[in-house]
């Protein structure tokens, strides 16, 4: 048995009820975006990234459209130092981006920041300590007072070095562990820090409320959050930011709560790279609020590239459920799920629909750059003929009678189930035609003449029947009606036609015309051919030629 006796609830409630957030249904617009992509994603890499691979993505989170990046920890190394000069010394930090930088309250770290940031246009300084109740008695074994101090004189040496330096610095701080940390006790750090910066409307500080580990329900960290925000002092020109942690697998609903809860600004990371379970992922974040039909200010159009170039740099993995962006988000291997979303997409074809609405897809997948074909319909034993059907019908333009949608559909299940394996589209395509399409064994049409008298029609037909070559003539209502009059003439079958559909093959060549023919052979069953003609009449021939070889071989 595990020992659960051994944990319990590490968090604390703030000292009043903080529960507006509730009232509020969903977030109305994007908040302040920053990556940390560069620094938290980067510190919890196995191989943190090269100057050229932070470089390349930095090129990337200014494509997507971030305006706030923290690019790295510049007295944590030299590539982080470096990282940071090559960015101001080759001027690539875009007018409209600005750049952070984290530094500990201790002082050599900050004045190594504050080398490395000489000459920067404008950068936010980024300003931690943790001030939880687990770090204070067990890291650095100091009372409260000492641990506030440490934010003190960290925020006033920030202060004074920005003034010597050349640049234009914003300063954010952090009371890191905020959520293992007494609530009214971070107010009171926050707040020292905040009369040391004195935060103006021209130059507002950033007061970023860390999940550094997830320890809590996400609504306990929301009303955390909203005690803050209610209690800030300068809260007109603070911006209070988020940045949770995932332990506990909530990273996203903290955010959204918090949001809801009154903060403006969210750290995270693309993927949620970062520490253990990672940051909170921006992706997803931006991504449900587009789902929602609020413009996230960041541009995921094309989430395969970015998941691609992500891997390449990071040697990480885009897991396959990952929202959004996995390989198999889109896909609906199931039965009932291909139904609705076949009947949906058709749906949206004849209807005018202003909004997305199809069934099982949050979102549109063409959005994010994935396709409908290869991405959505995905075809094995858990299948169902609504989708096989639509499948044949998108890839190959073959809209399939109802009936013999199901009877295919049971053919491409049991072999999936069989092979044990998922059928690709082609293979799909394959076994639809050898199953049902033009097959000309024992019979084999070679040649045929109708001749109409009134409402009669006369057919003679050349076939191949067991090798030998015939004339078989006959009448009927119809042109099929005498085809099939003849075909039960030469084969002795007494069948019963009872489902005919043709229509045009639109797709791969437009001159070319299908048929489908069911047949009952007397037993109950239905027994399906489809052929494949540029003449219509031929190709209706051709079915029932085929329906019939199936039952001759059956
Ligand atoms: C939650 C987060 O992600 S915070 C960011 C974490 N990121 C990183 O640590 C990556 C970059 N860090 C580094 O490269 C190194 O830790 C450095 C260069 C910053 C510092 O290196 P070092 O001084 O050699 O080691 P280390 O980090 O272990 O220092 C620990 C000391 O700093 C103190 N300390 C740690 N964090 C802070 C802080 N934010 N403010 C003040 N003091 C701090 C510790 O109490 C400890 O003090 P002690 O020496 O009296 O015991
Ligand atoms: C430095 C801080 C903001 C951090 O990364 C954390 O608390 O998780
Ligand atoms: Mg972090």
């Amino acid at each position: 048995m595990m020992n659960y006796e051994k944990y319990r609830r590490g968090y604390y409630i703030p000292p009043e009820v903080c529960n507006d957030w509730v009232t509020k249904e969903y977030v109305d617009h994007a908040p302040t975006w920053c990556s940390v992509d560069l620094r938290d994603g980067n510190q919890s890499l196995v191989i943190p990234m090269s100057l050229e691979e932070k470089l390349t993505y930095f090129k990337l989170l200014t494509k997507i459209g971030f305006k706030e990046i923290e690019v790295g920890f510049p007295a944590a190394s030299e590539t982080e130092y470096t990282f940071l000069r090559a960015l101001i010394d080759q001027n690539l930090i875009p007018d409209d981006v600005t750049v952070q930088v984290l530094t500990q309250a201790r002082e050599h770290i900050i004045r190594k920041t504050f080398d490395a940031l000489h000459g920067c246009k404008h950068a936010i300084v980024h300003l931690y300590n943790s001030t939880s109740f687990a770090q204070r008695e067990q890291v650095f074994k100091k009372s409260k007072e000492e641990i506030l101090q440490i934010a003190v004189d960290g925020a006033k040496l920030l202060k004074t070095l920005a003034e010597q330096t050349d640049g234009n610095f914003q300063f954010e701080y952090s009371p890191e562990s905020f959520t293992g940390t007494e609530p009214e006790y971070a107010l009171e750090v926050c707040n020292a820090v905040l009369d040391v910066f004195k935060p103006t409307k021209d130059n507002k500080v950033i007061i970023n409320l860390p999940v550094t580990v997830e320890l809590s329900l996400p609504h306990v960290y929301a009303s955390q959050v909203e005690y803050m925000c209610k209690h800030l002092k300068y809260r007109e020109n603070v911006i209070v930011s988020l940045h949770p942690h995932n332990d506990r697998g909530c990273g996203v609903a903290d955010s959204e709560l918090g949001l809801l809860a009154g903060a403006e600004r969210i750290e995270g990371t693309l993927f949620g790279n970062g520490e253990r379970t990672g940051n909170v992922d921006l992706i997803t974040l931006a991504m449900n609020l587009y789902a929602h039909g609020v413009d996230p200010k960041l541009d995921f159009s094309d989430l395969p590239s970015i998941s691609q170039l992500y891997e390449q740099v990071t040697r990480m993995h885009v897991g396959d459920r990952q929202p959004y962006t996995g390989k198999l988000v889109f896909a609906a291997f199931s039965g009932s799920h291909q139904d609705a979303i076949a009947k949906g997409m058709k749906y949206r074809e004849e209807h005018e629909c202003p909004f997305w609405e199809v069934p099982y897809l949050p979102i549109d997948p063409k959005d994010v750059g994935r396709e409908y074909e290869s991405d959505v319909i995905r075809i094995n034993s858990q299948s169902g003929k609504g989708g096989i059907g639509y499948l044949l019908e998108q890839h190959y333009g073959y809209n399939l009678p109802k009936k013999m949608r199901e009877h295919f559909g049971y053919t491409i299940k049991s072999i999936s189930d069989h092979r044990h394996k998922e059928l690709l589209p082609g293979e799909i395509y394959e076994i639809f035609l050898q199953t049902y399409v033009n097959n000309s064994s024992p019979l084999n049409l070679h040649d045929y003449h109708f001749v109409r008298s009134g409402d009669q029609f006369k057919v003679v037909l050349t076939m191949e029947f067991n090798g030998k070559i015939q004339d078989v003539t006959a009448t009927g209502n119809g042109r099929l009606d005498a085809v099939s009059n003849a075909l039960r003439k030469l084969t002795g079958c007494n069948y019963t036609l009872t489902t005919y559909e043709e229509h045009a093959l639109e797709r791969g060549s437009s001159s070319r015309a299908v048929s489908y023919v069911g047949i009952d052979p007397g037993n109950g069953t239905t027994v399906w051919g489809a052929g494949v003609h540029e003449d219509i009449i031929a190709s209706s021939i051709i079915s029932l030629v085929s329906a019939v070889n199936r039952t001759l071989k059956e």
